[in-house]
């Protein structure tokens, strides 16, 4: 059968959402109580296969319902189109749904908007992939240099990455791809956890969680910081206590600061040893980003972003100014793998290890692919590379992340690993499904 066969005949958009709230998984300094959710997109065809694409974008929760209606309506511009039209230029096919002319009012490439069409366009690769028989990094890795830029819409970053250095830069790496392509089947990705320290952990539960991470044999570990100096600088230590100083620890505000404070708090942490400082201040400050970074270098501190950075502009701008030492993409809040591309080019560009974000539901089973065609095709190293890993949720999925240690091993199963388990997507769907059904009978949650 033809990989292209057929045509978009149907796209079923579900609100899930999971109570992670009751337990404090997923808080941090400006997201108290998180239920993580997901808008999940299933995309039919009228081909004989019976093959589905299954995709999905990450909320925490209330607004689920808006980034639903809003991937509702832009499968009205998919539904209906041919699967050659699509996957024969998809560079150009991304380009025409992220650019329709009203729609682009609501963003233009940002918020909402941008995130819905995400969750299609992240359905689209696990259909493109399954077809295929390939999960999706392999499905990358085995792609041309000129097949990789044609997913790509370079519009607005042609001032500092343009075509023909992309392809010159995929074109250098394509002779020793093959051992790295080795290196990753036998020892994985590198990870580190977050698991060990919500916000709204208690000291109990944080000793606790960096024991068991510690036997699981983690090395790298995050925490949320940022709404009491002295409470961080007491969880600072008591991590420490656990973890001790040969391993890494990160620190995560969460937006927290203005970029003074920021610099201020990050000294009275300084002390213990924080690899980064991430999210330390609104997203959209691309020059606070720069004078945190410079005013932490002295303390060896480097700056994190990028899972609430709109799209691949505002990456260029932070990379422009200097002002991280990290790349944080995300896999659902720009438009999915083909934005993405570009962003890992461009830190490519800079010489800025890219770190994923991962902290929600799916996130991992997602941004693995992405991290992993990054080191085959793009970066060519792991150095200063971690992928992030959190232990929410992963028993919904038809195929979850595969951790050995602390590292993800490559998926070996079609697709783009979110696809969920049907009898997770009935019990979880809001407000109707039996386990919101009960938690609001019972009073512990209200509509
Ligand atoms: C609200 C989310 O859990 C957020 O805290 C995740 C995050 O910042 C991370 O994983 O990093
Ligand atoms: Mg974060």
């Amino acid at each position: 059968m033809s990989l292209m066969q057929g045509s978009v005949s149907k796209i079923t958009v579900r609100d899930v959402r999971f109570p992670t709230s009751l337990e404090h998984h997923g808080s941090d300094a400006m997201h108290g109580e998180v239920d993580y959710s997901a808008v999940y997109v299933i995309v039919e065809t009228d081909a004989d296969d019976q093959i589905t694409g299954h995709g999905l974008t990450f909320s925490l929760g209330r607004g689920n319902n808006i980034l639903a209606k809003a991937a509702e309506v832009i499968s009205g511009q998919i539904t209906g189109c041919r699967i050659a039209d699509i996957f024969g230029n998809f560079g150009v096919f991304w380009r025409k749904v992220t650019q329709e002319g009203q729609l682009r009012w609501l963003g233009p490439e940002k918020g909402v908007v941008h995130m819905a069409a995400a969750g299609i366009f992240n359905a689209l690769w696990d259909l493109w992939a399954k077809r295929a028989k390939k999960p999706v990094w392999k499905l990358l890795a085995d792609m041309t240099p000129t097949e990789i830029v044609n997913l790509v819409d370079f519009s607005y970053i042609t001032d500092v990455l343009t075509k023909e250095e992309a392809l010159k830069i995929l074109e250098e790496n394509k002779p020793t791809q093959g051992e790295r392509e080795e290196q990753l089947r036998s020892g994985g990705f590198p990870a580190y956890t977050t698991s060990i320290a919500w916000l709204g952990y208690s000291d109990e539960t944080l000793v606790q969680k960096c024991r068991e991470a510690l036997d699981e044999g983690w090395t790298k570990f995050k925490m949320k910081v940022g709404v009491d100096v002295a409470d961080d600088r007491r969880r600072s230590k008591l991590i420490r206590d656990q973890i001790g100083w040969e391993n890494q620890l990160m620190m995560d505000a969460n937006q927290r600061w203005d970029v003074n404070d920021a610099i201020e708090w990050m000294k009275q942490l300084a002390e213990f040893r924080p690899v980064w400082i991430e999210e330390p201040t609104s997203p959209d400050d691309v020059l606070g980003h720069a004078a945190i970074a410079k005013a932490l270098e002295p303390f060896n501190i480097g700056v994190a972003t990028g899972e609430q950075c709109q799209n691949r502009v505002i990456f260029k701008q932070l990379l422009q100014a200097k002002a991280l030492k990290f790349v944080q993409i995300d896999s659902c809040r720009v438009g999915s793998i083909n934005e993405n591309i570009a962003i890992l080019l461009m830190a490519k560009k800079f010489n800025v290890p890219v770190c994923p974000h991962a902290g929600g539901v799916g996130l991992c089973e997602l941004v693995q692919h992405i991290a992993m065609f990054d080191f085959l095709c793009i970066s060519a190293t792991t150095d200063g590379r971690v992928c992030e890993y959190v232990d929410h949720l992963h028993e919904h999925f038809v195929y979850p992340v595969d951790m050995r240690k602390n590292s993800y091993m490559p998926p070996k199963d079609p697709g783009y690993s979110c696809e969920m388990k049907r009898n997770s997507l009935e019990e979880y769907e809001f407000p109707n499904g039996r386990v919101w059904t009960k938690l609001i009978s019972d009073g512990k949650f209200k509509l």
